[in-house]
């Protein structure tokens, strides 16, 4: 069996008023693996904390199944938690660790049938008579998802349970649990604020900030169609260029985005995209464009949706089947607040960052650093060349990806050519405005 698994307007308040989790609503269908991504101390572990049964919900509703479940105790809603920290018991082999639960719930019960099930499923046969300090990270967290599966669990919570290994085993082990997850059917609700493991794991991702959901989508859609500027900048890597921007459009001549240094004239006739532009006239906004956007080329090259900029080679990354190459184009790099929320190195958070900001105004303030340069479509006009940055200094440049054909030098003065397809543009409050809410961006070509 596989649960639904529902909140309804859930919050959570701590003692000294911390607002953990804001009136979050999501809906978990069965068999489905959902994963609540965002930084440190935005409340995903509550989230499922609340879920398990091991934090009080304070207001809002939890449903199983359809059925109110506020009340239940952790024991009787069928669900299995996976920690960080796989809190194995020492002195019990991964055997006696794995059949816990089940000597907990039926002590005269043989339960040899099911701990073997649950170590074929997860490769440790020849572990079970192993101490946990006689096993690596990797092999300890596969015991601990032994455990988790052994009661054949309704749905699985698992807290960040890879975050104690390294790359190489994270990746493996990541897969293994898409895996299992889906042989089992099993529902999963996966905590992370690791946004390449959520975009790999999950059919659905919920980005959270500040204890309220900002966007619930599949990977693809929360990294091409971020709802606002902190979204766009939690996904993706290399981060997305984000830059300050003000919209020209007079009356008797071709609108423009203006980075200050460079001018982007819009193509004529305005898309429809473009047109809900003009509403923004003289109100700052973000442009972001992600490192797939812009293309290093000649301006011959330059395609009827592209624009062309200029700027000078500040870094170059390489990367082996490609580099990122970081460009100054002199604009001005737009922040986002909260995305580098420093990860403690204990259990506990930081807390109570949410006093005297508005909803909108917590949105707006997140993005590390990122630069673009605005340059734009059929014609670009760059009124001045950007300055040269000293060489290494990489914070101010745009993050460009290139081939290994494509050969650039620090302090190269180069052309780049952003296609216009995949600008997008967020209001002064965050929101994404272009593309429009109801549209999509072409794929890349
Ligand atoms: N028992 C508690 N008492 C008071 N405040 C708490 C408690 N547990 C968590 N908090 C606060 O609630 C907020 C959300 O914490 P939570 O652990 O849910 O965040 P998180 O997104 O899971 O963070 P991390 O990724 O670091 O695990 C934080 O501000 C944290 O300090």
């Amino acid at each position: 069996m596989t649960r639904t698994i529902s909140l309804r307007d859930v919050t959570k308040v701590y003692p000294r008023d911390v607002v953990a989790v804001d009136r979050l609503s999501l809906d978990v269908e069965p068999g489905e693996f959902v994963v609540l991504l965002g930084p440190s101390g935005c409340g995903k572990s509550t989230v499922l904390r609340m879920i398990a049964g091991l934090e009080d919900i304070t207001s809002g509703e939890l449903l199983l199944d359809g059925n109110y479940a506020n009340h239940l105790p952790p024991g009787q809603r069928q669900l299995a938690m996976v920690f960080q920290h796989y809190a194995l018991y020492p002195n019990m082999t991964g055997r006696q660790n794995i059949s816990f639960p089940l000597r907990i719930e039926a002590p005269h019960a043989d339960e040899r049938t099911r701990v073997n099930e649950a170590a074929r499923l997860l490769g440790i046969e020849d572990l079970l008579d192993r101490y946990p300090r006689q096993l690596s990270g990797g092999e300890q967290q596969r015991v601990a998802m032994g455990r988790a599966i052994v009661r054949r669990p309704s749905a699985f919570l698992l807290d960040e349970p890879l975050s104690n290994l390294d790359a190489k085993l994270r990746n493996r082990l990541r897969a293994e649990i898409a895996t299992l997850t889906r042989h089992l059917g099993v529902t999963t609700v996966y905590v992370t604020h690791d946004q390449s493991e959520a975009m790999s794991l999950g059919d659905r991702v919920a980005v959270m900030r500040d204890g309220v959901i900002q966007q619930v989508g599949t990977a693809r859609d929360v990294y091409r169609l971020p709802e606002n500027v902190f979204v766009a900048a939690f996904v993706g890597t290399p981060r997305i260029n984000l830059l300050r921007a003000t919209v020209h459009a007079p009356l008797d001549s071709r609108m423009s985005i203006d980075f200050g240094t460079q001018r982007m004239l819009l193509p004529h006739p305005l898309s429809p995209d473009h047109q809900m532009l003009r509403v923004q006239m003289g109100r700052e906004i973000t442009v972001g464009l992600r490192s797939e956007a812009a293309r290093i080329a000649s301006p011959e090259e330059m395609r009827p949706t592209e624009a062309l900029l200029n700027g000078v080679v500040q870094h170059v990354e390489y990367q082996g089947h490609e580099s990122l190459v970081h460009v100054s184009t002199g604009a001005r790099p737009a922040d986002v607040d909260g995305l580098e929320a420093p990860r403690p190195t204990g259990a506990r958070r930081s807390r109570g960052r949410r006093q005297g900001r508005g909803r909108l105004g917590r949105l707006l303030g997140r993005v590390g650093q990122g630069t673009l340069n605005g340059g734009r479509a059929p014609v670009t006009t760059l009124e001045r060349p950007p300055p040269p940055t000293p060489a290494g200094r990489t914070s101010d440049g745009l993050v460009v990806r290139a081939g290994t054909d494509v050969q650039v030098r620090v302090g190269e003065r180069v052309p780049l050519l952003l296609d216009l397809d995949q600008l997008y543009v967020f209001d002064s409050e965050g929101r994404r405005i272009c593309p429009a809410p109801a549209r999509r961006p072409r794929p890349p070509a």
